[in-house]
């Protein structure tokens, strides 16, 4: 007896074959579809001589003018998807981000020993297991977790800053560096010169590589990459071999560290103390994936939590130096909300609506990683009519969604109002999150990163007024901030002065410390 009648094996054949057609013509589609609209193309180089090398971004608000929110570039071999507004980003890259959670390929990842980075990992099972490691720490319900160590590093920037004023950048990285060096080895970092930082700083000079715009030339010629170190022109191979060595160094050193801590029973539990203590990493059959997936989630942990929440407080202290008005203000709200005998802490939060703008405002003003960094697509796809060719890099370009004067009126000036209502009250509950990227990939370090920045300002502007520093006749020292190069953008240091408060003194410090909650 047969399965099947003839008809419903002749409607199986019309149906696949519908599905069939329909797949063909879609595939069709996308190919004859046309690219989203961009700039003209020159033979072998497409648009990558025609970029502000230094700011792509403002040549990408300067494209979106003429041609639209999305338009394609290409540089060199790579398709690039560049989005300028905040709502076509969250329909790429969250609403379809099964399809746009990928990274393009970068030339310098492995040479430069950054593919232990998994913020540069592509999609799948490797980079799914170290976000998974790292979020078991720094998920959003475990940000209060952070408090007590963040006050705590707060507190002792505050010493610092009191004693060594000048030094304030020195000061704010160690904040940023002392709060995950804690939470991720269980580490307390020297106020000066320690060595786990030094190793840092070096394996972080290669973090300038990691773009697709800062690469476009060794993704066309890769042979560039293996000129031996002596040959003339080889800058970028000898960059790498010492990237590499630092790299290694800065991952193996605080793991041994903790390997050791955990043998002899003298530890505080830590990110990787809890990895290392988990089934998986006992299962032999999975160590070395295991062991990779603690390299990367702590050390990304270690690179992403230093030198982003520093940044984001120097834009902050710049911020202070240039719009002084904004002090006045945010102390006045901490004078009220909380009196003047003892320090805000987190449980403060909600009661300080105008700190909240101003943490907001330094993370929008100046936007740290400029292009966020750059997704790119699984598969070919259509949006809008046009067609997103597989494999093309995706760029939000978070500095044009900061620019967005129907949104941020005045939008290259720092003005903390712009964030609250006529009563003063915030007007959302959330900071501009596309600072922290889009869909399946957004920064999860964000909740112990806007932690650490509302801490450190809070204090800071309980405690000090930051002024433009004086030049020997006491006038004012001007100056034109400038900004460093690359994936991550902030201010160089600048001149500025740091004057303790009214009666603020390390004792009177010591004072209001004993009067205030630790967390
Ligand atoms: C205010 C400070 C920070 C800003 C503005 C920021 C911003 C970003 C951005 C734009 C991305 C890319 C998101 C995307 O691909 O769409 C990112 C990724 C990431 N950030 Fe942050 N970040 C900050 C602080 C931190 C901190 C403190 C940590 C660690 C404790 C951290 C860890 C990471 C990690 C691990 C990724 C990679 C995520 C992935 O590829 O799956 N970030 N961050």
């Amino acid at each position: 007896m047969s399965w099947f009648t003839d008809v419903q094996i002749l409607s199986l054949v019309f149906l696949v074959s519908l599905v069939l057609v329909g797949l063909i013509r879609r595939l069709v589609a996308k190919e004859t579809l046309p690219l989203p609209p961009g700039p003209l193309r020159f033979p072998i180089v497409g648009n990558a001589l025609s970029m502000d090398k230094a700011e792509p971004w403002n040549t990408y608000i300067a494209w979106g003018v003429k041609y639209g929110d999305i338009f394609s570039i290409r540089l060199f071999n790579q398709d690039v998807i560049v989005i300028n507004s905040e709502e076509i980003a969250k329909d790429l890259l969250e609403k379809r981000s099964s399809n746009y959670s990928d990274r393009p390929f970068l030339p310098t990842l492995k040479p430069f020993g950054w593919d232990l980075n998994f913020a540069f990992t592509p999609y799948g099972n490797e980079w799914r297991l170290a976000r998974r490691f790292f979020h078991q720490s720094f998920r959003a319900e475990a940000a209060p977790n952070f408090h007590p160590v963040q006050m705590r590093k707060a507190i002792l920037m505050l010493h610092a800053l009191l004693e060594t004023p000048q030094n304030f950048v020195d000061h704010l990285t160690g904040f940023s560096a002392s709060i995950v060096m804690s939470t991720t080895f269980d580490y307390d970092t020297k106020p000066r010169n320690d060595p786990a930082l030094d190793i840092l700083d070096k394996a972080l000079l290669g973090l300038r590589y990691m773009s697709p715009e800062a690469t476009v030339l060794l993704s066309a010629f890769p042979f560039l990459m293996r000129l031996p170190g002596w040959f003339p022109g080889a800058g970028v191979s000898r960059a790498a071999a010492s990237s590499l060595k630092y790299v290694m160094e800065s991952i193996e050193k605080p793991l041994q560290y903790v390997q050791k801590r955990i043998e002899t029973g003298t530890g505080e539990p830590c990110l990787v103390s809890d990895l290392m203590k988990r089934k998986e990493y006992q299962d032999e059959t999975r160590r070395d994936e295991v062991d990779r997936a603690i390299k990367q989630a702590s050390w990304t942990a270690f690179v992403g939590g230093s030198e982003t929440t520093s940044s984001v407080l120097m834009n902050f202290v710049l911020a202070m130096v240039l719009y002084p008005h904004v002090q006045e203000r945010a102390y006045a709200e901490i004078k009220a909300a909380i009196g003047t005998s003892r320090l805000p802490n987190h449980n403060d939060r909600p009661f300080l609506p105008y700190i909240e703008a101003i943490v907001r405002e330094s993370m929008r003003w100046l936007p740290i990683v400029p292009l966020g960094v750059a997704h790119a697509a699984t598969n070919s796809d259509i949006y809008q009519g046009y067609h997103i060719p597989k494999g093309a890099t995706v760029v939000a370009n978070t500095w044009a969604m900061t620019r967005n004067e129907a949104i941020y009126a005045k939008a290259s000036e720092f003005i903390p109002e712009r964030f609250l209502d006529e009563k003063g009250q915030l007007l959302v509950a959330d900071s501009p999150s596309y600072a922290f990227g889009f869909g399946r990939r957004i920064c999860p370090g964000r909740y112990v990163a806007e932690g650490s920045v509302w801490a450190c300002v809070a204090l800071i502007l309980t405690v000090f007024e930051i002024s433009k520093a004086k030049d020997a006749h006491g006038d004012d020292i001007h100056f034109v901030p400038t900004f460093t190069v690359g994936l991550t953008r902030h201010p160089n240091t600048f001149p500025c002065s740091f004057t303790p408060r009214a009666g603020m003194n390390s004792d009177r410090l010591a004072q209001l410390i004993a009067e205030s909650d630790p967390n």
